[in-house]
């Protein structure tokens, strides 16, 4: 915990980042989307696109991760100008929580207003099977119990406040939305609502670790997204977010499957399409209160 703390970035250096994106693309995103292991097609539906290697943008980390390419795209979809980032962080990559969130408040910088965090989970709920989509209602951020949170570390009042409230940080708005979509697209039946759990990652659960988060109630589990939620939330971007589910945890010792990423990819390929219908729908229907769209002036 200590050495987290003292790689806490301070405002200049979000900033920093901020100003070079704006002094190389004429977009100005008023939504962001992070684009969970296997589903970086997401950038695809983008028009007009700019597009950034992370290894080419000041103070951004890098992605390790197979699945996750490291692009930074922004581009325009249905009347909306969005960023996307192709490949997120993960602690278990060895990156600081700071680190693992640094695009998030550089998209608030950016003056992005609503984010969508996407993820690839496993699931514990008997409701849920590989190829669903969750659309996540709450989370447990099991890291944050015991002291790994971004927030960590002196406050930076401009972001947000000291303690800052998490009931709520899923929208429920956009939730009711997303599932009225879902009835128009005909795929009401592969998505529900529920409960995703962070662990720490990187290996997959035990048994008894499955049986643990199935019977706190956990729906569904993977090694990211709270703490972009946190720091989302605590800087007051509007969050929705998506669990595309990949595989089923094994809870019984007479099960014989174990899991693997190249598996988890590959439900990402296959519900490609869905998955990309859905955020391009929910994007258009959204409403947006600013009018941060393009700067002339780049
Ligand atoms: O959460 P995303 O980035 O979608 O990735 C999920 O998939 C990977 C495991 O296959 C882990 O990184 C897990 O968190
Ligand atoms: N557990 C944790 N993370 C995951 C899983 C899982 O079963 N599937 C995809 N990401």
């Amino acid at each position: 915990i200590s050495s987290s703390l003292s790689l806490v970035r301070s405002h200049d250096e979000y900033q920093k980042t901020a100003d070079w994106l704006m002094s190389q693309t004429r977009h100005r995103p008023q939504v962001a989307i992070i684009c969970g292991s296997g589903l970086g097609m997401l950038a695809d539906t983008l028009k007009c696109q700019d597009s950034f290697a992370y290894s080419d943008i000041p103070g951004f980390p890098q992605s390790t991760v197979q699945g996750h390419a490291g692009r930074l795209v922004f581009g325009e979809l249905k009347g909306k100008t969005c960023v996307c980032m192709q490949g997120r962080f993960h602690m278990y990559e060895g990156h600081s929580l700071c680190k693992t969130t640094f695009p998030v408040r550089v998209f608030k910088l950016l003056g992005v207003e609503t984010l969508i965090v996407t993820n690839a989970a496993g699931s514990l709920a008997d409701s849920l099977q590989p190829g669903d989509i969750m659309i996540i209602k709450d989370h447990v951020n099991f890291p944050g119990l015991v002291g790994l949170n971004p927030l960590s570390g002196p406050n930076d009042d401009k972001f947000g406040p000291r303690f800052p409230a998490m009931s709520g940080c899923y929208d429920k708005g956009l939730r009711c939305l997303a599932l009225d979509i879902a009835k128009q697209l005909g795929v009401a039946s592969l998505m529900q609502e529920g409960v995703y759990a962070m662990v720490g990652g990187p290996n997959f659960e035990t048994i008894a670790e499955a049986r643990l988060l199935h019977r706190l109630g956990v729906d569904a589990v993977g090694m990211s997204t709270a703490p972009e939620v946190v720091v989302a939330t605590h800087c007051g971007l509007r969050v929705f977010g998506l669990s595309l589910i990949t595989n089923k945890v094994v809870k019984s010792y007479e099960d014989s499957e174990s899991v693997n990423h190249e598996g988890v990819l590959e439900v990402g390929r296959l519900r490609s399409h869905t998955v990309q219908q859905l955020v391009t729908e929910l994007i258009s229907r959204m409403e947006i209160n600013n009018n941060n769209t393009i700067n002339t002036a780049v």
